[in-house]
């Protein structure tokens, strides 16, 4: 046990158990953010719990949080460590890493490509999946989650790899599910979270699940990482590689005589978290869109006026009216504070003992920012569980309020790299959406109204749970624009 060589207390929290802590009353990933917000009323903005003899903080306030991971951000600038996240293959995803060299390097390589400036030349990829989005919801008007996780993964599969998504059955596709699939399944507590020692008991012990789980998930998530790299190498010395992420980096690696199996890897594992990193944090942002629309429809409704008085109902939508649409930039907004994707972020630790309002920190402590809170909070948001896009627009037809994009996407060195393409792909898809499709409560077979529940569950990020929905177009002309874009784009595939 290290010696505390301070007398301060660590932050407050609830009276803990011996030994176990506060394992018992621990909340789980779903219900955490909320369940800590309201403890936070009683403990205060800083509170810490111990589990199992190691610190959790959780910070609750924006002041909290931007005195620590953005003013002192070199000392919050690490990860905890994830044991089965590590052990089915992700030891080395940027987003688990520790900080130090190795991540630095990673870091820069995945960064350049996703800087602001960069952020238009993907748009092409975005405009041309949006018309395939809105043409696989008129083919199936019930259907919610398949077209948007088809078009979230297609876009940043053809980013990261050059490989154009034609099917539902393509194999990048099936890889994408297999990423969150395990994402999912491997975030679960495990004996590895307490020794790694856990790992040697054999697999029919009770409560060794974990053991049967690395053995089924690792070598599908070492193929997942290895594959797409090995395949594009060939195809650059069969002079068919598309532009990508990838073939990009290969070119410069061949060029500078740097194609080392180290190097190899760094890049087939940062293309990993590219195509993992990517798809779901969008993909989960536009269902819950989709779900705020569903039982919102008269911001729906003044959302499609907008775009009809802009942009007119004979074409769709594109990048260049983005500026002309500020209550769509609103409802986007909105979504992403009413229910953030992330709303725990990633959690940090702390890199060396800290201390902060007098309560002590250890070096090692998981630090985690409840973004749930910050976005509650009544100071910054009135009424702040309400859905109320208006809120952004300047006073006095709004209420001037403000979302600081570090709610969404996070903080000083570890800030998402992914924010900017985040940002294209989420709004192109919302303006599209909107301007040609209506977004409605189903009904049963006597006519009446299903009322949808809303309900979201949580792994590293967030997700509503399947809710029933109808999308269809507003009207024929919509309808035909649709099928218009569609049919232009696989002609462009076609030649
Ligand atoms: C709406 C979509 C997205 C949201 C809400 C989101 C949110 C976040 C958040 C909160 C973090 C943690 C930041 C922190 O610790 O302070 C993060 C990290 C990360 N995001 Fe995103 N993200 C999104 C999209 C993307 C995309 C499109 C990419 C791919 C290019 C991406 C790649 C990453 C990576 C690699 C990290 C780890 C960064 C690190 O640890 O250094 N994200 N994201």
């Amino acid at each position: 046990v290290r010696r505390r060589r301070t007398p301060l207390p660590y932050p407050p929290g609830p009276p803990a158990d011996p030994l176990i802590g506060h394992l018992r009353i621990m909340p789980d990933t779903s219900t955490a953010p909320e369940v800590w917000h309201s403890w936070s009323r009683t403990y205060g903005d800083v509170m810490s719990l111990s589990l199992l003899g190691k610190r959790v903080v959780i910070l609750n306030s924006e002041e909290a949080v931007t005195e620590l991971f953005e003013k002192r951000g070199s000392k919050y600038a690490d990860r905890p460590s994830y044991p089965l996240y590590e052990r089915v293959g992700w030891k080395d995803a940027l987003i688990l890493l520790p900080y130090g060299t190795y991540y630095r390097k990673l870091r820069k390589m995945l960064q350049l490509p996703f800087e602001k400036d960069k952020a238009p030349n993907y748009r092409h990829i975005q405009e041309q999946e949006a018309c395939v989005l809105l043409h696989n919801f008129l083919r199936d008007p019930s259907s919610v989650e398949g077209p948007i996780h088809r078009y979230t993964a297609a876009i940043i599969i053809e980013i990261a790899f050059g490989h154009r998504v034609l099917s539902d059955d393509d194999e990048h596709l099936k890889a994408a599910d297999m990423f969150v699939e395990v994402q999912h399944g491997a975030g679960r507590p495990s004996l590895l979270d307490v020794s790694p020692i856990f790992e040697k008991l054999p697999s029919w012990f009770p409560g060794a699940w974990h053991v049967r789980y690395i053995k089924e998930k690792r070598p599908m998530i070492l193929h997942a990482i290895q594959h797409p790299v090995s395949v594009i190498r060939q195809q650059l010395v069969d002079g068919t590689a598309n532009p990508s992420f990838v073939s990009q980096q290969l070119n410069d690696l061949i060029r500078e005589g740097g194609l080392t199996p180290e190097n190899q890897y760094d890049l087939s594992i940062v293309a990993h978290m590219i195509f993992g990193g990517g798809s779901e944090t969008t993909w989960n942002t536009l269902t819950t869109f989709i779900a705020c629309m569903l039982m919102n429809a008269e911001i729906q409704r003044k959302g499609q006026e907008e775009l009809d008085r802009v942009v007119g109902r004979g074409r769709l939508p594109d990048f260049t009216d983005r500026d002309s649409l500020p209550y769509i930039e609103c409802i986007m907004k909105e979504t992403m504070r009413w229910h953030p994707v992330a709303p725990l972020a990633m959690p940090r630790r702390a890199i060396e003992d800290d201390e902060y309002h007098g309560m002590y920190i250890p070096k090692g402590a998981m630090v985690i920012a409840n973004i749930r809170s910050l976005t509650w909070d009544e100071r910054r948001f009135h009424d702040a569980r309400s859905f109320k896009p208006e809120r952004f627009l300047p006073k006095p037809e709004g209420a001037g309020e403000v979302l600081p994009p570090s709610f969404a996407f996070g903080w000083s060195r570890r800030i998402c790299p992914g924010r900017y393409l985040a940002d294209d792909v989420v709004w192109i898809a919302v303006a599209r959406i909107l301007a040609t499709l209506d977004i409605r409560k189903p009904k049963a077979a006597d006519g009446s109204i299903i009322e949808p529940r809303i309900e979201f569950e949580a792994a590293l990020t967030s997700h509503p749970k399947p809710f029933p929905c109808e999308i269809r177009p507003r009207s024929d002309k919509a309808a035909e624009l649709i099928k218009q874009a569609y049919d232009m784009h696989m002609a462009s595939v076609e030649t």
